[in-house]
């Protein structure tokens, strides 16, 4: 399905009420409302890229019919992104709480280690 318009990234932010999934824009400021999974969760995403968390959830083949519905044209993928489309992106990747966990572990066997090494000495 190609036969809507092209969007930059630009464009999509500026729209109210529309997403990106897989490169495709949707307008779903009317469907928020049905949603099943409430209205602010996409709301959260307008003028953004949702492909990631719409797939993790799973959705139903129902919900991709509904999402066929909505179509309203594509992403230029060559466009440039807007700021808070670049943000959320960045956001996902450094925001890793794993990395913490590691570097507390890490600092904490240090901290043990250090301890050790200067009650031995006595
Ligand atoms: C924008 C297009 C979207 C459409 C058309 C859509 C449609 C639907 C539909 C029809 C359901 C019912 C269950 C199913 O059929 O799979 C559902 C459930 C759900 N959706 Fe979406 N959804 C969209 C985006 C999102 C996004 C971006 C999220 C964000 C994480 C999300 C989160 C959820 C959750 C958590 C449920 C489960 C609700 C429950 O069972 O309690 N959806 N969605």
């Amino acid at each position: 399905m190609s036969e809507g318009k092209i969007f930059t990234y630009k464009e999509v932010a500026e729209l109210d009420g529309h997403v990106i999934i897989n490169d495709k824009v949707y307008n779903v400021s009317e469907f928020v409302n049905e949603h099943p999974g409430g209205d602010e969760i996409i709301m959260e995403f307008y003028g953004q890229d949702c492909t990631q968390d719409f797939e993790d959830i799973g959705h139903s083949p129902d919900a991709q019919k509904t999402l066929q519905k909505l179509y309203v044209g594509d992403v230029d993928t060559t466009s440039e992104k807007s700021v808070k489309q670049v943000e959320t992106v960045e956001q996902k990747t450094s925001d890793q709480p794993e990395f913490k966990k590691i570097a507390a572990v890490l600092f904490l066997v240090a901290a043990l280690l250090l301890y050790k090494g200067f009650t031995a000495e006595k």
